[in-house]
């Protein structure tokens, strides 16, 4: 796994960005089509700002797939990951398609819908982050690995509920779904390109496992080692407990 150490989480957004804008235009020029993968959460803010913003990008060649979502929220309430995904994302980009996964109707039905069109697209770009328990998208651990479903129904442990309301997403424990959507692990390694955008001193744990740790699913982004094109977007904070050894390996911009 690559992975590039920038001053703070607008810089991270900035490269990441523009790692997953270059692969965006490289798959429309080849291919004439790129497909990609968007998450939400506090890692993807300056992402997706500066996602939106980049210069050449011809949207309406680019078909988007929804990472995960609570199961039981309507997109009315403020921590949807649909609401996210159209406030900072899809109203912003002419896409030619987004996929969302509603999780408030019948979350089994979405994801054997959307399930079907994803198994058969090759992915570009998948924009993830990591948990602070070291989930990838919503497998927290331990992850599942070999399930070959491209969506799976999950149940949120307790730090990553915690997590939610920490970010401030939800008023209370109670608040937060017990169940979530969430891409299997398997279907994210198989994208071209993963761009893990990861910020904060509330991540310096879960990217000190992932970096320096084996590859286990206790550690679910562990698995990011194990794949042949992903590149890890840290800030300082979120780097602040990795060792001498470990930083003297990562670029730094
Ligand atoms: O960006 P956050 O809120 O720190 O969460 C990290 C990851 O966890 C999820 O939000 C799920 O909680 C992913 O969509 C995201 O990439």
């Amino acid at each position: 796994m690559h992975t590039i150490l920038t001053a703070d989480s607008e810089s991270m957004g900035r490269v990441a960005a523009n790692l997953a804008a270059k692969a965006l235009k490289e798959a429309i020029e080849e291919r004439g089509q790129a497909n990609l993968i968007v998450a939400t959460g506090a890692s993807q803010f300056e992402v997706l700002g500066h996602l939106v913003a980049a210069e050449g990008i011809d949207w309406s060649k680019v078909h988007g797939f929804h990472l995960d979502e609570y199961v039981g929220l309507s997109i009315e309430h403020p921590a949807s990951f649909c609401r996210y995904l159209k406030e900072r994302f899809v109203d912003h980009v002419n896409l030619a398609a987004f996929h969302y996964l509603s999780g408030d109707k019948d979350p089994q039905k979405t994801i054997a819908s959307v399930g079907v069109i994803l198994s058969k697209t090759a992915i570009d770009v998948a924009l993830v982050g990591i948990g602070e328990n070291g989930h990838l998208a919503f497998n927290d651990p331990p992850a599942d690995f070999e399930t070959e479903e491209p969506y799976l129904i999950v149940e949120l442990d307790l730090p990553c509920r915690e997590q939610q309301v920490g970010e401030g997403w939800f008023a209370s424990l109670t608040d937060v779904p017990t169940h979530a959507i969430s891409m299997s692990i398997r279907q994210i390694m198989k994208t071209a390109s993963i761009i893990c955008s990861v910020p904060d001193r509330r991540k310096a744990d879960a990217v000190k496992a992932t970096l320096e740790g084996d590859v286990c699913p206790e550690v679910p982004a562990s698995i990011l080692n194990d794949h042949a094109a992903t590149t890890l977007v840290i800030d300082l904070a979120a780097a602040s407990k990795l060792s001498a050894s470990t930083r003297n390996q990562i670029e730094e911009l």
